[in-house]
This record gives C-alpha cells, structure tokens and sequence, in this order.
C-alpha cells in the first residue's frame, strides 16, 4: 500500500522544505506546497521540490470566478501536480470549469470547511447548522461538478466516504496523540481519519516542526 501521509511543506525558504523533504521522505507518500511557499517561490520553488522524487499537491484553494479559476490551472498545468485544491464555495461553476481545465493525471479536489474552523465560526459567516451538515453539502456539490473529492476534517470524512463511495478524500488537521493542536480546531489522529476513509492524510507542522523530522514522520508511519 502507498503511503497516504502528504507533508504539509508550509515553510518561507526553498532550501529548508528541501532539507527537511529528503529527509523524511521514505515515510511519506508525498509533499505539499501551499500557499505560503507558492507565493514565495512559485514555479520555480516547485521544481526544485519536484526533484526530491515524490508527487506534488498543489495547495492553491482556488476561489474566484470561473473563468479565472480555469486560466490559474491551465498556468499550473505544465508543473504537473497529482492534487490540486480549489474552494467549494466558488461554485459548481467554478469547480466544473477547473476540472475541465486541468489535467489529466491531476486530481481537483475541493476544500469544504476548513479545519481551523468549528460552529461558531460557521456561524459569523451567515451559515448556520452543524460542521457536519456544511460539509455534506458542499461535498454533494463538488460531486455534482464533477470533481475528484474533498477536503474535510476526520470528523466529517466517514459519512462523506459512505455517500460518495468512490470519491477522493483529503484529510488535513490530523494530530498524533498528545501534539500541540494550534491553529486547527477539528483535528482527529492520522490513524482515526484512515480508518474513517482517508484517501492523504495532510500533516505538517507535528512533522516539519518536529525537533527530529524524520523521528517524528517514522512514529505516524508506525501508527499507520
Ligand atoms: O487544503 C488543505 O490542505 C487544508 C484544508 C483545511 O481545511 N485545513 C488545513 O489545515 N489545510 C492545510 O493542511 C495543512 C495542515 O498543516 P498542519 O496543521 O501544520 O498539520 C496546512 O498546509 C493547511 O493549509
């Protein structure tokens, strides 16, 4: 079985993600690059982290019109990425003509409520009702457009796997027992959100932050 932890390369210097990439990388399944290293090093940053021999998901959430979301992918197609992120909230629209855009090895799949989320901060931004139900919707949606799956908490990715069966699930805010949770607020272990379904488990700083990366990336591989 490949490995499904994709680590969250969520640093401002090329080198240092290298670094920290080649050393972990025959306990994980892949690298993602998001917005933070996209901004700092674009392309150019992706085919230096191309050359440690693993595949990239592209990070990007993209959100805009239609029309602007297809020219961001057609401008992302030559770096070839396995994953790609887009926000559900854009729309069918937008989902159906990034997929249509992309290319054909590249999965689109789109980010429904962001982990660092809960209720109450659905709740400021007008839409009421549960996490759960949110998700659902908006995975009921990418999955109308078209798309290849979602991104969801491991609170939510069970009862997404039993209606979408052969959907494509991307699973960050994952914590192995005891590490500090931060920014995230739905988290689950990387072994909780396997089981449930997962198809990538995102894991970024309780590996990249770690005193002894690669220490750390072994132990999650064990629990695995
Ligand atoms: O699309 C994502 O990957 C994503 C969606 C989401 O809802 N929550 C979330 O944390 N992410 C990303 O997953 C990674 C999580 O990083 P850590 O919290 O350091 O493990 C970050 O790179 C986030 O940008």
């Amino acid at each position: 079985m490949t490995n499904p932890v994709y680590l969250a390369l969520d640093l401002p210097r090329v080198d240092a993600a290298r670094a920290i990439a080649e050393k972990v990388k025959g306990h994980i399944g892949g690298i993602k690059l998001g917005l933070e290293f996209f901004c700092a090093h674009g392309h150019h940053g992706v085919h230096e982290l191309a050359q440690v021999g693993l595949p990239i998901f592209l990070d990007l959430k993209l959100h805009d019109i239609p029309n602007t979301v297809a020219g961001a992918m057609q401008a992302i197609h030559v770096l070839e990425p396995r994953i790609v992120t887009v926000h559900a909230a854009g729309g069918r629209a937008m989902m159906e003509d990034a997929k249509a855009a992309a290319g054909e090895n590249t999965k689109v799949v789109a980010v429904t409520m962001l982990t660092s989320l809960d209720e109450r901060d659905l709740a400021r931004t007008g839409v009421s009702g549960s996490a759960h139900d949110q998700v659902l919707r908006l995975a009921d949606l990418a999955q109308d457009a078209g798309l290849d799956g979602i991104v969801c908490s491991g609170h939510e990715v069970g009862e997404v796997h039993r209606r979408w069966k052969h959907g494509f699930f991307v699973v960050p805010g994952l914590r192995p027992a005891g590490s500090a949770v931060g920014d995230q607020k739905r988290v689950v272990t990387p072994r909780a959100a396997r089981d449930a379904g997962a198809s990538v488990l995102v894991i970024g700083r309780p590996i990249s932050k770690a005193e002894d990366p690669l220490a750390a990336a072994r132990a999650i591989e064990e629990t695995l």
